[in-house]
């Protein structure tokens, strides 16, 4: 199944979380970075039919309205399909391929691969590819300096092979190789860079005085470890997290994300 059919209602946020986000919206500037996938989208087997439900969507209108407010999608997806899945305003700062692909307010930064890259890409290609066509309901999602194989639709014994044979076959041939695990996928890249990386850069972008934060994966752990006492971190979901918080699924990341806007509102009306 591709789409969920009924959406549960979001759970209450715990009151430790909503007295962290008073305290955030209190800060002058602010920076929101956020995870797509798992984080404002639910996952589906398609990446490319992931949307963002859409109360998660109005937080996030909500709080580009904001003064000192400065919204930012910290993804994996490389920067294209992020574009096209998140459908948002052009004052959204995006950061795709975990950190390589960045667009900020002025023209896209677009990747430029040295030639030793470009032939690690294609070198890549070919095996992985071998790889996604001798196993069932395997596939290969191409990215600007990598690959992601995907599993979600394999069952348990052909994703694991696809793994050890991916991973062997593609150390083997490329040394260096930056491998990633997330939800059903494994992520190659020829390029090495985190989401604390971004979340870092960001910080210094924005001049942020705080940030939040928000993910559901592993990838997103680098994200929660590169924040600081006064930030605020969220975890989606289940799973091992250096998050302070956690809250069920994109339902609950979108109560937060308005919470956040509502007191933050408010606290612009009182200035
Ligand atoms: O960092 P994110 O924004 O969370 O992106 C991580 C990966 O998301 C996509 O794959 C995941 O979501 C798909 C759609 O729900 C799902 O089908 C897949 O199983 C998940 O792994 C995307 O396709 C990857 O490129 C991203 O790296």
């Amino acid at each position: 199944m591709n789409e969920p059919r009924h959406r549960a209602a979001a759970a209450p946020l715990p009151s430790s979380l909503v007295g962290a986000l008073r305290e955030l919206a209190r800060t002058r500037r602010l920076l929101v970075a956020l995870d797509f996938d798992g984080t404002l989208a639910p996952e589906v087997d398609s990446p490319e039919k992931a949307r963002a439900i859409p109360e998660a969507r109005e937080a996030v209108l909500a709080l580009l309205k904001l003064p000192n407010t400065r919204v930012a999608l910290v993804s994996g997806r490389a920067l294209r399909s992020l574009i096209e899945v998140s459908d948002l305003p052009d004052s959204v700062l995006l950061v795709g391929s975990h950190g390589i692909e960045l667009r900020l307010d002025n023209p896209e930064d677009r990747v430029s691969l040295d030639t030793a890259e470009i032939e690690q890409v294609e070198v890549l290609h070919e095996v992985l590819g071998e790889v996604a066509d001798s196993i069932d309901q395997v596939w290969l999602e191409s990215k600007p300096a990598g690959f992601a194989l995907h599993t979600r639709l394999a069952t348990e014994d052909n994703s694991r092979l696809a793994h050890l044979v991916a991973l062997s076959e593609a150390q083997a041939e490329i040394e260096n190789l930056t491998v990633r695990q997330g939800k059903n996928v494994l992520e190659f890249a020829v390029r090495s860079t985190t989401k604390g990386e971004a979340v870092e850069h960001l910080r210094r972008y924005t001049a942020a005085d705080a940030v939040f934060y928000a993910g559901d994966d592993v990838t997103d752990e680098d994200a929660f470890a590169a924040l600081l006492s006064h930030d605020v971190g969220v975890k989606s979901g289940p799973g091992p997290t250096e998050a302070a918080f956690r809250v069920a699924g994109p339902e609950e990341v979108a109560l937060v994300l308005k919470t956040l806007a509502t007191f933050r509102e408010g606290d612009v009306h009182e200035q």
